[in-house]
């Protein structure tokens, strides 16, 4: 069998090499010659996986993206072709999620405000929007959720229509698809007209797709004067980003808000088990195979810590700052890609255990750290 497998996903030869010969190709510049007699193709969000890529594929019967979001990837197309098709569904979640929480202590530190007491609108409530929702509910803050489509379908009573959370909420933060087109299309669903339109001081945070905000609107808003924290760590045509609105961005990153070490070998992971699935093979490697032990494994409280110091604690583990200046420091010099493909190693909350957390145990569990 032969496996083709975009270059920064982790672990595919631990994985995939039972299966088959594992090659490797650039996801931006994979051509479909490269798509002859390959068996298996597993690509990550760059990409697109189109009638174009697929014209030579004349042995495919599996393609799997490494990825939550699929809209690089005609579904359609596949199915009609009978090429079983699977994703990662909710495999960066928590490092997503995590992002975002770092984001907004690391804000309430430089803008010497609180977290607590402040109202968050969340915009699409699925695997990261419910995760984040979960590890919110362990601070005292208000939140507020958005999401039609989950709404319709009865599974989302506290929905609420996304202007009243607009105009309601303190922080934004998106965590929809890219739909581009129909009643629930997300596509600028942030336009010029919304963006213009929220309170000063609010914090806008998108980690989902760089196009659910308009770009060029929000660098004229902002070119306009409005007073707006913006955390974006997607961008409208990635890897050639508006460079203009660095200058109005708070914290700024290369769409690696779900690149803990955990989120991406989870996404392998999924994969390969979808591909012994279909193989009837046993899937039998697991995460716990190939992940290193952390740098920091064990903190300990003292008698004095309280949730003033959240803020420490969390960034200890992942602070957004340390990638913000990796965006400005080395974009211009290494390119938006060459950043992703290098980026750091960071992990999730749960690869530390916090011992004398006594009175905080619920809250920092609630967070996601492991409490003894
Ligand atoms: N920045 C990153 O590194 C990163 C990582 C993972 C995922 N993502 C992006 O985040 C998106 C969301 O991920 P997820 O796992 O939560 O997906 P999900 O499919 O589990 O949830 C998305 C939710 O958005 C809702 N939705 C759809 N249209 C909407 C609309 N118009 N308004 C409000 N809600 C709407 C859906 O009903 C669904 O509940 C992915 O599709 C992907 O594009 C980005
Ligand atoms: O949809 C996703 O899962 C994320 O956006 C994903 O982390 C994108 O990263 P990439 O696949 O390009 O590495």
């Amino acid at each position: 069998m032969k496996i083709l497998a975009d270059q920064n996903m982790p672990l595919v030869e631990q994985y995939f090499a039972d299966f088959g010969e594992v090659t490797r190709f650039d996801g931006r510049t994979l051509q479909s010659e490269q798509l002859i007699d390959v068996d298996v193709l597993l690509t990550r969000s760059v990409t697109q996986v189109s009638e174009a890529l697929l014209s030579h594929a004349n042995k495919l019967q599996f393609v799997g993206t490494a990825t939550i979001g699929i809209d690089h990837i005609d579904t359609d197309l596949l199915n009609q072709r009978g090429i079983t098709f699977s994703s990662a569904p909710g495999c960066n979640a928590v490092a997503v999620a995590e992002y975002v929480i770092s984001s907004l202590f690391a804000l309430s530190q430089e803008n010497a405000t609180s977290v607590q007491g402040k109202t968050i609108g969340i915009v699409g409530v699925g695997s990261i929007g419910s995760c984040l929702r979960e590890k919110l509910a362990a601070l005292d803050v208000t939140v507020l959720l958005c999401d039609p489509p989950k709404h319709e379908a009865g599974q989302l009573a506290e929905h609420i229509d996304i202007d009243e959370l607009l105009a309601k909420a303190d922080i934004v933060t998106f965590h929809v698809p890219l739909v581009t087109t129909g009643k629930h299309k997300t596509l600028h669903l942030m336009d010029k007209a919304r963006l213009a339109a929220l309170k000063p001081g609010t914090i806008v945070i998108n980690a989902s797709r760089g196009d659910v905000i308009d770009n060029q609107g929000l660098l004229e808003v902002m070119q306009n004067g409005a007073q707006l924290d913006l955390v974006l760590d997607v961008w409208e045509n990635e890897p050639n980003i508006l460079t203009e609105l660095l200058d109005y961005v708070r914290f700024a990153s290369v769409h690696i808000a779900g690149h803990t070490l955990e989120g991406k070998a989870r996404g392998t992971q999924m994969l390969y088990q979808k591909l012994c699935e279909l193989k009837d093979v046993q899937a039998d490697k697991t995460l716990a195979d190939f992940l290193p032990v952390p740098a920091i494994t064990h903190v300990t409280l003292q008698e004095t810590f309280s949730v003033a110091d959240l803020g420490q604690l969390l960034h200890l583990v992942y602070d957004v700052r340390r990638d913000d200046g990796i965006l400005r420091r080395n974009l211009a010099t290494d390119g938006f890609d060459s950043l992703r493909k290098n980026y750091p190693i960071r992990r999730e909350f749960s690869t530390v255990n916090i011992t004398g957390a006594k009175h905080n145990k619920a809250l920092l569990s609630g967070l996601g750290f492991v409490t003894e």
